[in-house]
Formats: structure tokens, sequence, C-alpha cells
């Protein structure tokens, strides 16, 4: 099958290239519908990773968030028209104790290996989920970011004490406001607190027991154990924060990612038996965890569909780069783009 691909090739440069697939009963062929843009995918969009590692993975198509719509399934499970949500982390090999998204082994959709920006994107059967009826297509299509979070909870459920009583999230962007929403329904008798740096995102979290600006923490305030949803060179202060405000033997999750590393300061961690945990992207149990959690739970939907921001049909090349230029300066919210090539 021959398919068209649309690869960044460099800095703002997209081209597209038509590519020989061989699809085989492994496999389904889905035509993407509805793509969301991720920081990663700025990050290579406007060329701010190194040099070394641009020159290693690219030419390569963008976007690892996506719904799409299945064109063909060798063996006849999905019937074409099926709406699936695309895992875009891609095992090869199976371990007793990593999971699939920590093996060095397993390919990921966006880094390194082509993302969802193509005409036809042929997945592993198990890569594709079939979508429950009655989903908000834009919201469906940043599942994989909710899998994330789904993920990070996860993992903070596995780490944590018993103290369940504060759950402190850092971070007012996209993350923040999916993994707070998440807390809601992993800890549902925990006081969410959501610490940020501006007062009109932190609006958007009503749903929150209380927010802070970073600046006007209280300095007796206590946490059990935090989440720090930030990245860049926010990091730096919000970790910072997190040792000060957790309480002893605390867990944090880390998921913002940081081009350069941050300074920490271990003494207090030490001093505090604090655990760090990072945790990156995420696996197929996430997204199903995810799904019931969106199943079960209209009022977290309704919440996760408030986070559409930028929406928008593509259908040139010209478009797909207006596209991501117009999420740059979008304040509020992910983008979303009806794939239209
Ligand atoms: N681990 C993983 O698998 C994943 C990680 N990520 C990463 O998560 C990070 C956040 O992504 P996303 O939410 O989309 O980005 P956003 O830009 O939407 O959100 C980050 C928000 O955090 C605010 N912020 C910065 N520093 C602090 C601080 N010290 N304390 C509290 N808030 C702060 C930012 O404000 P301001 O804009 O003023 O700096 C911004 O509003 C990125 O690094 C992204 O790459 C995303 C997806 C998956
Ligand atoms: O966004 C993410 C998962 O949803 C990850 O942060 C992203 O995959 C990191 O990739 P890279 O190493 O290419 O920046
Ligand atoms: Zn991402």
């Amino acid at each position: 099958m021959l398919n068209q691909v649309y690869r960044l090739v460099a800095a703002r440069q997209f081209e597209v290239q038509t590519v020989a697939e061989t699809v085989t009963d492994n496999d389904i062929v889905v035509r993407p519908r509805f793509l969301s843009v991720c920081h990663a995918d700025q990050r290579y969009f406007t060329g701010s990773r190194p040099q070394s590692v641009l020159r290693k993975k690219l030419p390569m198509a963008l976007i690892h968030e996506g719904v799409g719509e299945v064109v063909n399934d060798p063996k006849g499970e999905f019937k074409p028209g099926t709406l699936v949500t695309l895992i875009p982390n891609t095992p090869f090999g199976t371990d007793p104790i990593i999971k699939e998204n920590y093996l060095p082994t397993s390919k990921f959709r966006s880094s390194g290996y082509d993302g969802f920006m193509q005409e036809y994107v042929v997945m592993h059967r198990d890569r594709v989920i079939a979508l429950p009826d009655g989903f908000d297509m834009q919201m469906a299509a940043f599942i994989e970011m909710i899998s994330v979070g789904v993920h990070g909870l996860t993992q903070l459920e596995a780490a944590m004490d018993a103290d369940s009583n504060t759950i402190g999230i850092w971070g007012d962007g996209n993350l923040g406001y999916i993994t707070a929403t998440l807390v809601k329904q992993f800890f549902p008798d925990s006081k969410l607190i959501v610490f940020g740096r501006h007062q009109s995102k932190l609006d958007y979290f009503s749903f929150a027991d209380k927010t802070y600006l970073v600046d006007d923490i209280p300095a007796d305030l206590q946490i059990s154990q935090a989440v720090e949803c930030t990245g860049g060179r926010g990091s730096e202060m919000a970790i910072a924060q997190i040792v000060e405000h957790i309480r002893p033997m605390g867990t944090a999750i880390l998921m913002g990612v940081s081009e350069d590393p941050v300074g920490i300061d271990t003494r207090n961690v030490l001093a505090k038996g604090i655990t760090l945990r990072g945790t990156s992207r995420s696996g197929r149990a996430d997204f199903e965890r995810a799904l019931k959690i969106l199943s079960a739970s209209p009022v977290t939907r309704e919440r996760l569909q408030n986070l559409v921001g930028l929406t928008r049909k593509v259908s040139t090349i010209q478009d797909i780069i207006d596209f991501f230029e117009g999420d740059l300066t979008n304040y509020w919210g992910k983008a979303v783009m009806e794939w239209d090539v």
C-alpha cells in the first residue's frame, strides 16, 4: 500500500513523502480523524531540541495523540468505520518487570518513529482500542495525554504511603488540568490543591478544593503527596516547593520534561525521606483504565471537554504550519486539528 506521510524535515518545514507500507494480519489500517498537539511535538516543530537529537529523529511525522477510523482490518475484528483511540507506544518485546513504556526496545510515535500525521496509519492490532459511544471527538483526540495522567497516578498509588489526605499538583496547564481532574477519580476523599503561575488559568480548576499562585503559598502549608506537571525551567522551582511543602516520607511524581538538567535540593529529599518517581508516556493498560474512568464518569468527560482550546480543520501543509503556530500563541487548552488531508 502506498501512503502519504507528512514529515517534519526541519524546524517549521513539513514535506509529504510517499511510503510503501506492508500490512500484515497483525495490523489495522486507520485513517486519522482528530489529532492533538503535545509539547513534545512543539519542541520538534520549533527546533528547540538539541541539533544532535533533531539530526537523529527527523524527518519524522509528528503527533502522538489522536483518534482515527478503521479503514481495513485484515482479520475482520474491527468493522470499517469503527472509531479507535491510537496508542503511540509500540512495543517490540515484553518484560516481566519493566512496563512497555520504559522498554528501550519500544518505539514511540513522534519521537524517532513516525507519528499520526499520515494519510493512513498502519498500527499493530493491540495499539488500537475501540472508543465507547458518545465520546466527544475533540476530547477523545487527547486520550493519550489522559492516559499519561492515569499512568502517573497509578504509579503514585503504588509508591505512596498511607497518607492520602492532601494531593498537590504543580502546573496550571494541560497536563496539570488533566491530572487534577483524574485525582478526583483516583482519590475522591482527598483534598486537591493546585499550584500555578496564572490566576486566569487556575480559575479553570473550579473542581479543586484550593488553588495557589506559586508566589503566594502559605509557609506552613503541608501536602501528603505531589505531582509535578510543569516542565522546562519551571520544574526546578516546582520540585523545590514540593520538597518544602510535602510531609516527611511523601511521594512526588515528576512528569514535566526539561531539556536541561534541573537542580534538586537532595539534602532535604534525604532528610524528609521523600520518594521522587519519574513517569513517562503510557501503555495499553493506562489507556484501558482511562477509557474505563471516562466511560463511568460523565463529569470527568465534561471537565476534560473544557480543555479543548484551539480547533481547526487542516487540509494543506500551510494549514498544518498555521495550526502549529496558532497553538504556540494559544493561552489555554489543547489544540486539536480535524485531519482532512
Ligand atoms: N511525562 C510525560 O509522559 C509527559 C510529559 N509532558 C510534559 O509536561 C509538561 C507540561 O505540559 P503541558 O501541561 O502541556 O504544558 P503547559 O505549558 O500547558 O503547562 C505548564 C504550565 O505550568 C506552569 N508553570 C511553570 N512553572 C511552574 C511552577 N514552578 N509551578 C507551577 N506552575 C508552573 C506554566 O506557566 P508558564 O507558561 O508561565 O511557564 C504553564 O501554565 C511539558 O514539559 C510536557 O512536555 C507532557 C505529556 C506527557
Ligand atoms: O509527551 C510525551 C508522552 O505523551 C513524552 O513527554 C514525549 O514522548 C517525550 O518525547 P521526546 O523524548 O521525543 O521529547
Ligand atoms: Zn505527549
